[in-house]
């Protein structure tokens, strides 16, 4: 296990974020990564409040979107902490969604062989899932995230307030992620889920809390993905194919939705999943705005290409991490992992 890090999930903290980041250090460089929209949003305030606090920023900015998350991106960042003068004793901070922190934290692990870095998330996703748990990586050409290390920010500072410039599509695929916590292991942020966004308005922080709290349950108990930290990647399988077979016009939170519903009807037809579960699940996604049903025209020859290079696979067989239910408070034990099906049955359940 690495070195135990802080979250703190704060509305306004981005204001103060030099203080906490003075904690690891002062008078050091850091290589502030932004996408194109954080760094027009966020950059020059937090840059302003880090120059003051006396640490020497070095702006790197990267494209923003998924179709930017890959290896030419992580090589253009290092020669910008190269050009930057970044050293073993600098800190990438990555200020974005789950892009930057992926591409931040890849490049940071590897930079003169790792280098420490914090994640600041902007993005619902990134707050309740991307940034937690050390996952930094890119996609290839053949799938998503093939390429990448463990390796834990050494913080997380998760402002809710930066929710307030998010355009509504991208709230939408946060809270897929937040319904995915709510299976695992907490019913309440499911109940609140069904209130659909309106009923969502002025909870922001509760919810960023408590949906990063399963997070930190699992991946304490499991850091390195050796068994229960498969429970995460409930939809997943499927959802990486959709989002690889779309060229990433489908968003991540979005293709997780339509994974999760598709992976509980195979899980009902393989008695894992009571019955109704899926038509439980559809139902939430549907109240949130969020896509149930694989859309027509991705290519079936594409989606099992994506399903072929899943991560979970072992000797050639597809396995999955299926619910039998809602979780329950404190209890982890609602999705089952390592359920092999094949991939002709998946392809059937996925393209009709
Ligand atoms: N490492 C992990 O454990 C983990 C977990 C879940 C997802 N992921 C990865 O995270 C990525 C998805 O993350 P995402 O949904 O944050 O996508 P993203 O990083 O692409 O951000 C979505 C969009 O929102 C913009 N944006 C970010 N913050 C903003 C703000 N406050 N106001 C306005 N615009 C803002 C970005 O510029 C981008 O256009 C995927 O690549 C997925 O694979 C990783
Ligand atoms: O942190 C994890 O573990 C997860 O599975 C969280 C997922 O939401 C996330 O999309 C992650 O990037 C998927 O990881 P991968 O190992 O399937 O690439
Ligand atoms: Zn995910």
């Amino acid at each position: 296990m690495g070195k135990p890090y802080r979250m703190i999930v704060q509305t306004g903290i981005l204001e103060s974020a030099a203080d906490y980041l003075s904690e690891l250090g002062r008078n050091r460089t850091t290589g502030l990564v932004c996408d194109d929209h954080t760094a027009a949003l966020y950059a020059d305030g937090l840059t302003k409040r880090l120059t003051a606090a006396g640490w020497h920023v070095r702006r790197c900015v990267i494209p923003a979107g998924e179709a930017h998350k890959t290896l030419q991106t992580t090589a253009d960042l290092w020669a910008q902490f190269v050009e930057g003068g970044l050293d073993r004793s600098s800190l990438v901070a990555a200020l974005g969604g789950g892009v930057v922190g992926d591409v931040s934290g890849f490049a940071a692990a590897a930079f003169l062989r790792g280098i420490d870095w914090v994640n600041l998330p902007t993005t619902l996703l990134a707050m309740v899932d991307a940034s937690i748990g050390g996952k930094t990586g890119v996609d290839l050409p053949q799938g998503k995230n093939l390429v990448g290390a463990f390796h834990p920010p050494r913080m997380v500072l998760a402002d809710p307030a930066a929710l307030s410039t998010l355009p509504i599509g991208e709230l939408r695929s946060g809270l897929a992620e937040v319904v995915k916590h709510g299976v695992i292991g907490d019913p309440a942020l499911l109940e609140a889920c069904a209130e659909g966004l309106d009923g969502l308005a002025g909870r922001w922080e509760w919810l960023v809390r408590r949906a990063a709290a399963v997070k930190v349950r699992v991946i304490e108990a499991d850091p390195f993905e050796q068994g229960l930290r498969e429970v995460l990647n409930f939809g997943h399988t499927i959802g990486h194919a959709l989002e690889k077979a779309s060229r990433y016009q489908i968003r991540h939170g979005e293709a997780v939705a339509i994974g999760m519903v598709v992976e509980t009807r195979l899980a009902e037809k393989l008695g894992i999943a009571r019955q109704g579960l899926s038509g439980q699940i559809k139902a939430i996604l549907t109240r949130l705005g969020l896509p149930v049903e694989v859309p027509l025209g991705l290519d079936t020859e594409e989606i099992r290409a994506g399903l072929a290079v899943d991560k979970k696979r072992r000797a050639g067989q597809l396995r999955f991490s299926l619910p039998s239910g809602t979780g329950q408070a404190g209890d982890l034990q609602s999705v089952q992992a390592g359920v092999v099906i094949p991939i002709e049955e998946v392809l059937q359940e996925v393209c009709g």
